[in-house]
């Protein structure tokens, strides 16, 4: 008989009760195999998911939950070309962006891909042509630098993927990101920039979100100011699904590269907006990218359940989040150049399925996504590994680490390598206080001493990790990771039965921050408002004398 979606909740939850207080480690000893069948591969890329209190029952379990929900069937419906976007009755196809192999997809009866390959090759086109100087400034000299304008999903995923492959640019612009419209960041950002050789890309894909739309404009001054008003048409180019506003702007129509409204703003690299990595690491580079992202798209879609990567990892998260209440997911990559990953991920995650309703509208009845967070270590473990460590709450942590560095730099990766196992090798095994006791009487201290120091070098352990370990970061490995988190969070969202692709909740403040500029800039009357807004606006105007 097939198990309800409560009736296998329970079950889960039962297990939980009989696992918690058991040591992970102590589940090696009950089956030595552990390491081989808790470790998922996708190429040389390898997920350790030994190190977390999953057993085979437990697996089993949310195999059945990821049946029960129709994990499968939404993917298939996903891949496609369904509107399964129903907020905003759209299809959901960032991997028809990533699709290398040209399989055809359709929406509303019609494929996509001769319009998404069409773009790509505009795309790499202009990027190379940058790259080589054959695309000018309106001096004539050749860009030096690429100033990207955009935020959200127009900044986080291009940036993060332009910094992790730096060692790719080769000689290519520098490309730097402006996103807050805080004028200290484009200030900051031009301040050692030269006008003749910067190019300007205003990504958006609605061509209307204030931050761009301002650092926008401050840019078009900077250009016109220091060059000319001619000059603009050679220093801007613009990616949207709205061309027409993008032209209203200014920029030339063969420099607007669109996109489409089946691209959500979160998975949208893939498309036109990740022109800035195009032209960072080359045409070449960036359909690397795309093609490591289609062969996870192709593991995904074509793996059984039980030996697919992405299904998996959002399994485990399902099992830290619902079953053993765990609130937080961070992600520590041991790599500098992932610096901006766990950012990325957090956008990715947090506005795809921070949700309390499921696609019907009513009340979600399962806990639905963790708060995400993470940076890169080593420098992390001088940060926040305390808490981790020893307190209170239980943090599952995704580790990410290369095999082998970019750079030749003597025994630097090996320490790094040696750290992100030390870690997550402590954080499993841990230390009880007779282990203290001992190590401490062994150096000599008066028993009062230790019992008074034992509690404090007591390391709780079976605080659950999950190591991703590949060959090296490159072009198609990062298309791999990120089309991996993009997949995990797709499942968890089908487990729980919400709208992954919508983003209702950050349309309130931006009304109220339109309403509040008319007070805080043009001097209206606060009343409208709440009243302890009213007094920071009424303490602001007595700061400001105005
Ligand atoms: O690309 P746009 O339309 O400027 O939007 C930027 C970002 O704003 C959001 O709509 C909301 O924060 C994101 O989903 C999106 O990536």
């Amino acid at each position: 008989m097939t198990r309800t979606v409560p009736a296998i909740l329970r079950d889960l939850k039962a297990r939980w009760a009989d696992l918690k207080d058991l040591p992970v480690r102590a589940l090696f000893d009950d089956d030595p195999a552990r390491f081989a069948d808790f470790s998922v591969s996708q190429g040389d890329l390898l997920a350790d998911l030994s190190k977390t209190a999953l057993t085979r029952e437990v697996f089993s379990d949310l195999l059945a939950l990821a049946e029960a929900t129709g994990v499968a069937e939404k993917r298939d419906a996903m891949f496609a070309g369904q509107k399964i976007n129903t907020t905003e009755d759209r299809a959901v196809l960032h991997v028809a962006l990533r699709n290398r192999s040209n399989r055809p997809i359709e929406v509303d009866g019609a494929d996509v891909m001769p319009d998404v390959n069409e773009v790509l090759e505009r795309v790499c086109d202009f990027a190379d042509k940058i790259r080589a100087g054959r695309i000018r400034g309106a001096t004539g000299l050749p860009f030096t630098d690429v100033v990207n304008i955009g935020i959200g999903g127009s900044d986080l995923g291009p940036a993060m993927a332009a910094r992790a492959l730096s060692p790719y640019r080769e000689g290519g612009p520098r490309v730097h990101f402006v996103s807050n419209v805080d004028g200290a960041h484009i200030t900051d950002t031009l301040a050692d920039l030269t006008p003749e050789t910067t190019l300007f890309l205003i990504a958006s894909k609605t061509f209307t979100t204030l931050e761009t739309m301002t650092n926008a404009a401050s840019a078009r001054d900077w250009i016109a100011s220091k060059l000319t008003d001619r000059a603009v048409r050679s220093h801007f180019a613009a990616i949207s699904t709205n061309i027409s506003k993008a032209s209203e702007f200014g920029i030339a129509e063969d420099r607007v590269f669109g996109f489409w409204d089946w691209v959500g703003g979160r998975y949208s690299v893939w498309s036109a907006i990740g022109l800035p990595v195009a032209i960072s690491v080359g045409g070449a580079g960036f359909k690397a990218f795309l093609a490591g992202a289609h062969e996870m798209d192709e593991h995904f879609r074509t793996e059984p359940l039980g030996r697919n990567l992405p299904v998996l990892m959002a399994l485990a998260g399902i099992w830290h989040r619902d079953i053993c209440g765990f609130a937080t997911h961070a992600v520590v990559p041991y790599d500098q150049r992932l610096e901006l990953f766990a950012a990325h991920l957090q956008q990715l995650d947090m506005e795809s399925n921070g949700k309390r309703v499921t696609l019907s509208g009513e009340p979600a009845t399962m806990e639905t996504g963790p708060v995400v967070w993470g940076a890169p270590g080593t420098n992390a473990q001088h940060a926040f590994f305390q808490l981790l460590h020893q307190g209170t709450e239980v943090v599952p942590i995704d580790f990410l680490v290369a095999a082998e560095p970019q750079e030749n730099l003597g025994d630097h990766h090996d320490k790094l390598i040696a750290n992100c196992f030390a870690q997550s090798a402590a954080l499993m095994v841990g230390r009880d206080i007779d282990e203290v006791r001992a190590q401490l009487s062994e150096k000599g201290m008066e028993p009062e001493a230790v019992e008074a120091l034992a509690p404090h070098k007591v390391f709780p352990g079976s605080r659950p990790t999950v190591t991703l370990l590949y060959k090296t970061l490159d072009p198609r490995t990062l298309g791999r990771l990120l089309a991996l988190y993009e997949h995990r969070v797709f499942v968890q969202g089908a487990v729980w039965g919400i709208n992954s692709f919508d983003q209702w909740g950050v349309e309130l403040g931006k009304e109220l921050a339109a309403s509040l500029l008319g007070i805080v800039r043009d001097g209206a009357s606060p009343e409208e408002h709440d009243p302890s807004t009213a007094g920071l606006v009424a303490h602001l105007r007595s700061l400001r004398g105005r």
